[in-house]
């Protein structure tokens, strides 16, 4: 598929850690014939340690900075869907960034993200501590910023990626014809 409405617009997926936005991203970018990118994989690959390691050694603020800087080498790309990790909608800074592309938020419920993190291990925010809390803590600090979004996609109980991937497109092309200045790379 070419999706001509995107004008080589980036995409940049959004949301809670297990929302889905690497299994949604790849799968976009193969229907558009994007390129795809996770911000995690590029740190993990750019840094030599794993997620877990990375804040353990060197603690949650020294991962946000460099989060932010694989944020900034790759938004200058065209054609590219961007899975970011669950915490880069916290820093206002990261956001000019996004807005270089078009933002969707993958919108799911506690219960779905228990279900499918419930034995989960590669996610350092997660490890101790109730995981429904630690959650909803992290989904009430973010909601707000995940909400900035330009397209929220609400997860439908059972819904297959091809399905949320063909919502996703058809919620991106509706917002770009009511807001028809957007679609472009350049100038947001
Ligand atoms: N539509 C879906 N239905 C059920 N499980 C899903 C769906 N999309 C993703 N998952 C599963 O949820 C888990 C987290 O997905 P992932 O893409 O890694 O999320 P994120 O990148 O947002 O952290 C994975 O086990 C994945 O297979
Ligand atoms: O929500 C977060 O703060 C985080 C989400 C993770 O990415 P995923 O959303 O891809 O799991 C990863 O960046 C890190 O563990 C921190």
């Amino acid at each position: 598929m070419t999706a001509e409405f995107l004008k080589g617009t980036n995409l940049y997926l959004v949301g809670m850690m297990g929302s889905g936005k690497s299994t949604l991203g790849k799968y976009l970018a193969h229907t558009l014939n994007y390129r795809f990118i996770d911000t995690d994989d590029v740190i993990v690959q750019a840094i030599g340690h794993s997620i877990n390691d990375i804040f353990a050694d060197q603690g949650e603020a020294a991962f946000r900075n460099i989060e932010t800087q694989v944020l900034a080498q790759v938004a200058p790309y065209t054609n590219t869907v961007i899975a970011t990790g669950g915490g880069m909608v916290i820093q206002q800074k990261n956001w000019s960034y996004l807005q270089s592309g078009l933002v969707v938020w993958l919108n799911v419920s506690i219960d779905e993200l228990m279900t499918r993190l419930s034995r989960d291990k590669s996610r350092p925010l997660l490890k101790a501590g109730n995981l429904r809390d630690k959650l909803t803590t992290l989904l009430d600090q973010r909601q707000q910023r995940y909400a900035q979004a330009d397209v929220t996609v609400t997860y439908q109980t059972g819904e297959k990626v091809d399905a949320v991937a063909k919502r996703t497109l058809e919620a991106i092309q509706t917002f770009i014809t009511e807001n028809p200045s957007t679609s472009s790379t350049i100038d947001r």
